[in-house]
């Protein structure tokens, strides 16, 4: 499986110039791969306060434009995240989208992070994100998720051998980042694809690093802090090799982690 991330420079606020990016990105390289991946609010960055007004109405205009690229380039689209406005909230959600043009799942960040004001704006989702695509089981989390082993080891535990993330991750904890994403992929046996933006906004330098991981831990492509675009390619028997290699999902003793859970 060919993946490739796109780490592009986010415009403030500025939606249609975004997606003018993504379409340039697909035209150079989308041909070349099966998986397209996008960062995290690629469409308004983290221009929290005029959400109202530049927000996603029901994520209509997103799914429509995912779904007629990866229609037009025949390629599976993990649509990072954006924006989403219904009349009741204001969500943080990613969508995925396959290489004939459908909507395979829906994902609403579960972990807001305070720190960028995402509580004051936006409301957390309550599900799980496993799906299936290109034959796969994958699954696909938002940014600050990944600081929730548990989280991702739920994921893990329904059957995901590739982990998507997409992130506005700021470069003052890059080191948080690589360290994070190289524990997920180590101890969840499993691939992780990451994608990060680049570039700046009124508040934020941002990291880039967007980064693959195969499922022993080794980094298979890796961005600088420039927009770029990273590739690699996967191969999803290795996650059977591995957890063969070091049974940890046999060993797990969920049995004895339930007499010790810490009730809050
Ligand atoms: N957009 C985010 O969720 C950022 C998370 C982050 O920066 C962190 O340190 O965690």
């Amino acid at each position: 499986m060919n993946i490739a991330c796109i780490q592009m420079d986010i415009a403030f606020g500025a939606p249609e110039k975004n997606k003018q990016t993504i379409v340039r990105y697909m035209e150079q390289m989308a041909r070349d791969v099966d998986v397209v991946v996008l960062p995290e609010l690629w469409t308004t960055g983290y221009d929290l306060t005029r959400l109202t007004d530049i927000a996603d109405e029901n994520g209509e205009d997103t799914k429509t434009f995912l779904s007629s690229l990866a229609r037009t380039y025949d390629v599976h689209i993990v649509g990072g995240s954006v924006a989403k406005k219904t009349d009741k909230q204001m969500t943080n959600t990613m969508y995925v989208v396959d290489r004939n043009g459908h909507v395979v799942s829906e994902y609403s960040k579960l972990h807001l992070f305070k720190l960028m004001d995402e509580h004051m704006y936006l409301q957390a989702g309550e599900t799980l994100h496993v799906f299936q695509l290109a034959h796969t089981t994958c699954a696909g989390v938002i940014c600050y998720d990944i600081r929730f082993p548990e989280w991702i080891r739920t994921h893990a535990l329904h059957g995901a051998e590739v982990l998507f993330v997409v992130a506005e991750w700021p470069l003052a904890r890059l080191h948080h980042w690589r360290t994070l994403l190289m524990a997920r992929a180590i101890e969840n046996q499993c691939y992780v694809v990451a994608c990060n933006r680049a570039g700046k906004d009124p508040n934020n330098t941002f990291a880039g690093h967007s980064m693959i991981i195969d499922p022993w831990g080794n980094v298979l492509a890796e961005g600088d802090e420039q927009e770029t675009v990273i590739m690699a390619n996967i191969d999803i028997n290795e996650v059977q090799h591995v957890r063969g290699r070091i049974p940890i999902f046999a060993d797990r003793r969920p049995d004895v982690y339930k007499i010790f859970e810490k009730k809050d």
